[in-house]
């Protein structure tokens, strides 16, 4: 850590400490002379794959968002290797996670939603999602065989009738999206939005599976996996404030709300049995059943989304 920082105009060293509860990468919180910043390991990303992601990045932030860019070394660089892994050191931002959402929070997200699906429309490069229509056919074939008969044919049952969907609407607006806007990827300062964080599913998407992300996450009750109605009601109200949906979003909504439900499933069950026989990493895994849960929800009850507009 040492080396790393004394190629960088950050000072001297003064601490480091591991950050829990990442799953994809290996982080650090960093302290120097100069101030506190993040060092970010990525575990699932060749040198090569990294650039894109923080062109993102670097795009929001020239817009305005607080995003982490990557700082550039002594050298001109802002991408190193670091035991093998793609390494990165971007500034800590105040704030703190959330423990949990309420209408406020959600209020906050959704405006601010809108606000990167409309800054992310001119970013140039169309990269598909690593975990995206080709993933999950893949993982869901190979998964299935791993689940209960009634488990598998949910799953493969929700990617047919979201591949006949789509197959019928080859034009509904994409965007450049974040893919996986989780709370826990979320900072607040004094009840503000103060930065969002972990770029690294983003992709080129339907601006409506963003959303349906975000509503999955930031409005269930993930217990049961139902809706909070008050929750919905201010995440969709200040989403669509800043960003109207077309018809076709409206229609696309049931079906964009089930299959991301169903991509965060597949991902922990992927993660979850690939952990199994290593007690220690399965430990750290996200419970896969949370997604099952918000899927079957869906297919139960799928909420308007132009109710609120
Ligand atoms: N730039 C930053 N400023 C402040 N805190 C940060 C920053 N980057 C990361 N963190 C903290 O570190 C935690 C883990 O970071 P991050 O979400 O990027 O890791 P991850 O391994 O991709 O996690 P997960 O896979 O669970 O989303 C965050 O939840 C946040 O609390
Ligand atoms: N947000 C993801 C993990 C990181 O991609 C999940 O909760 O499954």
């Amino acid at each position: 850590m040492r080396a790393l920082v004394a190629d960088y105009y950050l000072g001297e060293l003064i601490s480091f400490q591991g950050i829990s509860g990442g799953v994809e990468n290996t982080n650090y919180f960093l302290t120097t002379t100069t101030g506190k910043y993040v060092v970010t390991l990525f575990e699932e990303f060749q040198l090569d794959e990294v650039p894109y992601f923080l062109d993102v990045v670097a795009h929001l932030k020239h817009k305005g968002f607080n995003v982490p860019a990557a700082l550039i070394d002594i050298h001109g660089e802002r991408l190193r290797e670091v035991n093998g892994r793609p390494t990165i050191i971007v500034d800590c931002f105040p704030g703190g996670e959330l423990k949990g959402t309420d209408e406020i929070s959600c209020r906050l997200m959704g405006e601010a939603l809108a606000k990167l699906h409309i800054a992310g429309e001119d970013f140039p490069v169309h990269r598909d999602s690593h975990r995206g229509v080709a993933w999950w056919h893949k993982t869901s074939k190979a998964i299935a065989e791993e689940l209960e008969p009634a488990q598998a044919q949910l799953l493969l049952s929700q990617i047919a009738e979201f591949d006949a969907f789509i197959a019928e609407y080859p034009d509904l607006p994409k965007t450049t999206i974040h893919g996986d806007l989780f709370y826990n990827n979320t900072l607040f300062e004094n009840n503000k939005l103060s930065a969002i964080i972990d770029f690294y599913n983003a992709c080129h998407s339907w601006v409506m599976y963003d959303l349906a992300i975000v509503v999955n996450d930031w409005c269930s009750d993930m217990k049961t996996g139902e809706l909070d109605k008050a929750k919905y009601k201010a995440l969709i109200k200040a989403y669509l404030h800043e960003r109207e949906a077309s018809s076709e979003e409206v229609l696309a909504w049931p079906y964009m709300l089930k299959i991301a439900a169903l991509r965060f499933w597949l991902s922990r069950l992927e993660a979850w049995h690939g952990a199994k026989h290593d007690p220690e990493r399965l430990a750290q895994q996200h419970d896969p059943l949370e997604f099952q849960r918000i899927l079957e929800a869906r297919v139960r009850h799928t909420p308007n989304l132009v109710e609120f507009q």
